[in-house]
């Protein structure tokens, strides 16, 4: 049987996995998801409409409810404040039991897809051909993060950063549902001393290895 190339890629806050899957998305011609956004947008629905980050049948709810428009206003998602709320209801089973479906629908593209998360390599594509588990140390993650937020005008001081990292990893990694972690078969990426080029690069061999293992190579 051919298999469809299927790409998870998976890590903690700010690792540079989103960077590197829909560089991997392009590169391949896949269709890509950063499953991040659902939890972001499920935990913006929680708070837009007036509930309790605490809730977890509320937060069930607003995933049950997702609608596609609400994964567009990108600058919303991607604010400090999205990520937390996000990493409070993606410790609630019912709100990764709704958002299963559509990630497994979005896995099994015929021409394969390339999705980036926490759980991508466990729990959604166990099965995909190629996983990376993207990481860098907190310090380095946490400056980008800054960078980042901080180019675009959310001013937010680094130590502050630092702490929403640390305290994201910790909760994502020990939660009960779907912890964050590495999957046996998933290959270590650490890009902590590589520029975004070299970390790109190095992805790219990983997948080609994979490829070439399941006869994917051209
Ligand atoms: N190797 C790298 N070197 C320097 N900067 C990087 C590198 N990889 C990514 N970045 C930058 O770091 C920031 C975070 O990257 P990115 O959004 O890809 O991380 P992520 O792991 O997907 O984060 P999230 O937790 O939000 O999903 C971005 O501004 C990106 O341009
Ligand atoms: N597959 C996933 C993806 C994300 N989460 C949770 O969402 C938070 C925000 O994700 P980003 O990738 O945008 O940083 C993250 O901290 C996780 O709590 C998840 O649980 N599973």
């Amino acid at each position: 049987m051919t298999r469809s190339l299927v790409i998870a890629v998976d890590g903690p806050a700010a690792s540079g996995k989103g960077t590197i899957a829909s560089r991997l998305a392009a590169h391949y011609g896949l269709p890509f998801l950063d499953t991040g956004l659902l939890y972001r947008a499920v935990g913006l629905g929680v708070i837009s409409g007036g509930g309790d980050l605490g809730d977890a049948a509320a937060a069930e709810a607003a995933a049950r409810a997702l609608a596609p428009d609400r994964l567009s206003d990108a600058d919303a998602l991607t604010s400090g404040d999205a990520g937390e709320a996000a990493s409070r209801v993606a410790g609630y089973p019912g709100v990764r039991a709704a958002l299963l479906d559509l990630q497994q629908a979005f896995a099994r593209q015929p021409a394969g897809a390339v999705l980036d998360g926490r759980d991508i390599g466990t729990v959604i594509a166990p099965d995909a051909v190629a996983k990376l588990f993207v990481t860098a140390t907190p310090e380095v993650r946490a400056r980008r993060r800054w960078r980042q937020l901080n180019e675009r005008g959310d001013l937010i001081a680094y130590e502050a950063m630092l702490a929403d990292i640390l305290r994201r990893d910790e909760r994502d990694a020990g939660r009960g549902a779907a912890p964050m972690v590495q999957a046996p078969d998933a290959v270590l990426l650490d890009t902590t001393e590589m520029d975004i080029e070299a970390a790109f690069d190095a992805a790219r061999r990983i997948v080609e290895a994979a490829r070439a293992k399941y006869g994917l190579s051209a």
